[in-house]
């Protein structure tokens, strides 16, 4: 099950749980085309699922195949996290629950929390010792959490959970209200959880040089519809489609890995749900978003931004949920 890979570069081994999953149907033919590492780096694909799902799995490997890309060295299947993650350079933590309409985020904890106790302890003792994990499953932040608190001998730093989609629906969404293209646009920000009370921020973006929220010039749509449309768009993925985004979140998942191993351009900076170091008044390890830039495979939170008194509290209540969250799992012993 391999196609041999034209380049001399070693494979770069990526661990994707949840492969026979939608977004894993998405994400890997993205992942093995070189949109996420490179035209020349070839990758060795490890899928993890729950053995029910192997079958489906293995459908989705032979499509892999079938494509011939160049640069895919191999594919291996396992329903064991100790097998899959071996050696995993890039672990890609997508295999949970999705929620379904009517469910907030939080409802996930207690159904996908115990998944990710078992797959940090499995990187902890098996992955490379340049792993990197982007947890994409929900609650994204929270589940990155019991990974990372489950894995201590993996540099905190490793761990990171998506807002990356939050930050595209929120390029996509201030492009079309300023009829500009989402090249113009610079500094955007999630602030928080990848939840309902997520703060995107429209004062430290910038539109053609210029403060998003002043070209704006709309407090209104800026509170009435901006916020609460990129706050509540995976809900109004659910109502349209009737199952949860996954297209959209393989793209912003190969867009947060690519800009973590190969940067942030030069200008600009992206958001990345990291552990905190304290930044902005963020408890210590908490996994929350910031803005960030990353260099020569690591990131760095942006500092000094000032946030005023409108955009410290909305910073604050997705905080205080974050916080919630970790209390609930650590009473539920998931955080080790
Ligand atoms: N962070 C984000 O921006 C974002 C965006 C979209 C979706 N999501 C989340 O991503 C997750 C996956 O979404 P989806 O639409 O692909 O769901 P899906 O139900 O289509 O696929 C999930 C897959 O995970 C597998 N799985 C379940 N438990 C597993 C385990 N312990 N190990 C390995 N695989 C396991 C299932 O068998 C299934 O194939 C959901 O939790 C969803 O809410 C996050
Ligand atoms: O909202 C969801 O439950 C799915 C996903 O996290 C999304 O933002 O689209």
């Amino acid at each position: 099950m391999t196609t041999a890979p034209s380049q001399s570069q070693s494979p770069v081994t990526v661990a994707v749980t949840g492969a026979a999953g939608q977004i894993g149907y998405s994400l890997l033919f993205r992942i093995a085309s070189g949109a996420m590492l490179g035209p020349s780096t070839p990758v060795r694909l490890r899928l993890l699922e729950i053995t029910p799902a192997l079958g489906a799995a293995q459908g989705v490997a032979m499509e892999l195949d079938d494509c011939a890309f160049p640069l895919l060295s191999g594919i291996d299947i396992s329903d064991d996290p100790a097998v899959a993650f071996d050696g995993a350079q890039v672990a890609l933590l997508v295999g949970s629950r999705p929620r379904t309409k009517g469910m907030e985020r939080g409802d996930l904890l207690s159904a996908n929390g115990a998944i990710f106790t078992g797959q940090g302890k499995a990187l902890n003792d098996h992955a490379a010792d340049d792993l990197k994990v982007l947890v994409v499953g929900n609650p994204a932040n929270t589940n990155a959490l019991i990974a990372m608190n489950n894995a201590p001998d993996v540099p905190r730093e490793r761990f990171t959970a998506m807002t990356r989609l939050d930050h595209n629906r929120a390029l996509a969404q201030l492009s079309a209200k300023v009829a500009a293209p989402v090249t113009d646009i610079r500094h955007m920000t999630i602030w928080g959880n990848h939840s309902a009370t997520q703060y995107p921020d429209l004062f430290h973006a910038e539109v053609g040089g210029r403060v998003a929220a002043e070209v704006v010039d709309d407090q209104q749509w800026l509170e009435g519809t901006f916020i609460p449309t990129v706050q509540k768009r995976g809900a109004a993925i659910i109502e349209a489609r009737g199952s949860s985004s996954a297209a959209s979140a393989a793209s912003a998942a190969v867009d947060h890995v690519r800009d973590w191993v190969h940067g942030t351009p030069a200008d600009d900076w992206t958001s990345m749900a990291v552990p905190s170091d304290g930044s902005y008044g963020v408890p210590e390890g908490l996994i929350s978003s910031f803005p960030v830039t990353c260099a020569d495979g690591a990131w760095s939170i942006v500092q000094d931004l000032e946030l005023d008194e409108f955009s410290r509290a909305r910073v604050d209540a997705s905080v205080a949920e974050l916080v919630e969250e970790r209390d609930a799992v650590q009473g539920m012993g998931l955080l080790g």
